[in-house]
């Protein structure tokens, strides 16, 4: 393994999809304060599997959310595919999220009351996609994800693992540059995390970026890369020379779960 530098897996200099300088974000409840993140600098280039772990309270979420959008830093820079991103109102940031980003998070989010395909079209329709596009890809999604069959199921009617997967073609239908994941295995036994992270693996193969959240070192080693976080201040950043594999990642997992 080597300390992150600056290029991409073949060693050239590349565009980063992210680029992140002194991200700081501090939430204020109650007259309480908490500097949740302060000061990170963090830089993805494209292909990347990016795991950022560290104990409860680190940040971890926080980060994520900035990254999607979700929240607004206090100050700091982010940029997505060379564009900055951080001052965006609301509505912009919606429309973004939607062409560039897709987000799973630990609990689905799956909207209970559609059905599994709709789910998973909902995202292609609001970005403005035609309907038969966005059919083609939620059947290749739900394909490739194992879950053919179970488009007129509801989320209720799933599993754990299989909803989760439900969210990972949501994510996955508008093919972002970026796929964040908060904790994506939190709430799954060891079957579905299994699955779960095989899945990532193998979009990751294909080329797909991504940054994962976890507080779990053996599902942040299906990552190639790993970014520690601590009292909201990156204090490592692992680059593993050899980019895992499939079977490398799932080695880890089941050497977490046994
Ligand atoms: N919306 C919020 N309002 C107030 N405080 C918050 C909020 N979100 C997070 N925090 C606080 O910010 C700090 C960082 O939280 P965050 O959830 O980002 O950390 P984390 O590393 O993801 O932790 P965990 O693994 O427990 O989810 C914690 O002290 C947390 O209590």
């Amino acid at each position: 393994m080597r300390r992150n530098g600056a290029s991409g897996r073949d060693g050239q200099e590349a565009e980063p999809i992210l680029l992140v300088a002194d991200l700081v974000k501090t939430h204020r409840v109650d007259g309480s304060v908490v500097r949740a993140v302060r000061g990170v600098d963090l830089r993805v280039e494209p292909g990347e599997f990016v795991a950022v772990t560290g104990p409860s309270g680190a940040g971890k979420s926080t980060l994520l959310h900035l990254l999607g959008g979700l929240q607004r830093p206090d100050s700091g820079r982010i940029e997505l595919d060379g564009r900055r991103v951080d001052q965006l109102g609301e509505a912009r940031w919606a429309v973004l999220r939607r062409r560039r980003i897709g987000i799973v998070f630990q609990f689905f989010n799956l909207v209970s009351t559609l059905t599994v395909a709709d789910n998973v079209e909902l995202p292609g329709l609001l970005a403005g996609r035609s309907a038969r596009q966005v059919r083609a890809r939620r059947e290749e999604l739900l394909d490739e994800l194992g879950l053919a069959g179970k488009e007129d199921s509801t989320p209720q009617d799933l599993s754990g693992g299989e909803q989760q997967r439900v969210a990972l073609a949501r994510a996955l239908v508008n093919r972002p540059s970026l796929l964040l994941a908060d904790e994506p295995t939190g709430s799954l036994d060891s079957k579905g995390t299994r699955e779960v992270l095989g899945l990532l693996t193998r979009y990751h193969d294909q080329g797909q970026t991504i940054v994962l959240v976890t507080h779990d070192a053996g599902v942040a080693s299906a990552a190639d890369r790993v970014v520690s976080l601590f009292d909201g201040r990156v204090t490592d950043d692992v680059r593993f020379a050899e980019p895992p594999t499939l079977q490398g990642a799932a080695g880890a997992v089941v050497r977490l779960t046994g």
